[in-house]
């Protein structure tokens, strides 16, 4: 399970008005904790005397049964406890009808952990709300809180939260676009509403290229990207970030292509387009082994192929929206007095810079993000073709409230900007 989900409806969805006495006893308890004994619950079914002349609702097989005294009505109690009604059953007839309109379901996960972000109004009922997600939910074992503590988001975009119910264990294991990353949930950021824009990027690298992820985490661009043969420098500010890149490299077995380090993003730049071209000019390189031959022929063993380290970076990845864009003045002599390296129609490095704007249907996002990107990397931007100077494509990632939106914004370095001198 990765994905951001809706807790369980459960057997007790979809009742029409006819069904309400299967629903459960309605326990204003408040916001004490969870009493399951309270969600019991006997329904007397029908239990129907038969006299001499039968009822004619009843069907002709039951008819008949009862004729020859082959089948017998007898009264029957069903008992429904707390097990038999879903999370939105138990939540509703908990909560006091005032709080029924936007009644919490969705959290994110990490592994077993569920992440919630608890609206103020529903803060007194939280434990509640926990233990019935803990039980209606598969595989989830811990649910936290964030704490809402204006300003104190931490740079290495960690947060604050509370353990409502389950044991604090945050030591996670998720898999993502088919790697497996184990880490800490409370030191590292990780958010798995970002798989698919994870994919999107990493199928636009190609097997032998190089790519420098600025602010890689733990490695959900770097890792599966360095499955499929791509060179990848990840880089990561945070020494816990970087800890657990190593850990999933290893796992992964990507350590030919995935290199880790930990440094501040705006240096990591000029450091990551240098340690390439060095590593280009020692001739490094991965060896991949040939399948190998099927034992009935008596082929010779085939070479292995090699593949070197090309001197360039082909794209520069910056997911850390808030802020990244301000790094933009970094790449102002990226390649200083490496012009011959981009000769014969070579392309410049792509940059995909991740940001957040405004919602809205018309160009006033696109138009907000080319100006501060023009402002930030002191070349004038437009919205249009990331291939053409000057132009930047702006895909649009996902919602992240009412008024806001997160963004990719790509565009390859122009060449005024990536040979400018170094200061
Ligand atoms: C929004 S997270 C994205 C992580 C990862 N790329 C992903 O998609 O899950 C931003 C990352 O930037 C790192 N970070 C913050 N400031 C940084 C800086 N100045 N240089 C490099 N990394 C930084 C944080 O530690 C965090 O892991």
């Amino acid at each position: 399970m990765s994905q951001s989900e809706k807790v369980n409806k459960g057997s007790g969805e979809g009742k029409t008005q006819d069904m309400a006495i299967f629903s459960p006893p309605v326990v204003r308890s408040g916001a004490g904790a969870l009493n399951r004994a309270l969600f019991t619950k006997t329904v007397n079914l029908a239990a129907a005397a038969v006299n001499d002349n039968q009822p004619d609702t009843w069907g002709t097989a039951l008819k008949e049964g009862v004729e020859k005294k082959e089948l017998d009505v007898i009264p029957y109690e069903l008992k429904l406890d707390y097990d038999y009604w879903s999370y939105h059953d138990i939540i509703t007839s908990i909560l006091p009808e005032e709080l029924h309109d936007d009644i919490p379901s969705g959290f994110n996960t990490a592994g077993h952990v569920a992440h919630m972000n608890l609206r103020e109004r529903y803060i007194p009922y939280k434990k509640v709300i926990a233990e019935l997600i803990l039980d209606k939910t598969q595989n989830i074992r811990t649910v936290i809180n964030k704490v809402d503590n204006v300003g104190a988001e931490s740079e290495f975009r960690t947060f604050q939260y509370e353990v409502l119910a389950g044991p604090d264990d945050m030591q996670v294991q998720v898999t993502e676009n088919n790697c497996v990353f184990e880490f800490d949930y409370a030191k590292v950021y990780w958010n798995s509403k970002l798989e698919a824009e994870h994919r999107r990027l990493i199928n636009m690298f190609e097997p032998g290229e190089v790519v420098c992820d600025v602010m890689a985490g733990i490695g959900p661009f770097a890792v599966p990207a360095g499955k499929k043969g791509v060179f990848v420098w990840a880089n990561d500010m945070n020494p816990e970030s970087n800890k657990y890149m190593q850990v999933a490299i290893n796992r992964n077995k990507v350590s030919q292509y995935v290199r880790p380090f930990c440094q501040d993003g705006r240096t990591f730049i000029h450091h990551a387009a240098d340690s390439v071209l060095e590593a280009h000019k020692a001739s490094e390189h991965v060896l991949i082994a040939p399948k190998p031959p099927s034992r009935a022929k008596k082929a010779p063993k085939p070479e292995p192929k090699r593949v070197d380290i090309p001197p360039t970076i082909s794209h520069f990845v910056m997911n850390l929206p808030a802020t990244a864009i301000e790094f933009l003045g970094c790449y102002r002599g990226v390649y200083a007095g490496h012009e011959d390296l981009f000769e014969g129609g070579k392309l410049m490095p792509m940059v995909h810079v991740h940001c957040f704007s405004f919602k809205a249907d018309d160009e006033t996002p696109r138009n907000d993000i080319c100006e501060r990107i023009t402002k930030y990397l002191g070349f004038k931007v437009k919205p249009g073709n990331p291939d053409v100077e000057g132009e930047v494509a702006v895909h649009d990632v996902r919602d992240v409230a009412p008024a806001k939106r997160m963004f990719c914004a790509s565009f390859r370095i122009p060449r005024e900007a990536a040979f400018a001198k170094r200061d």
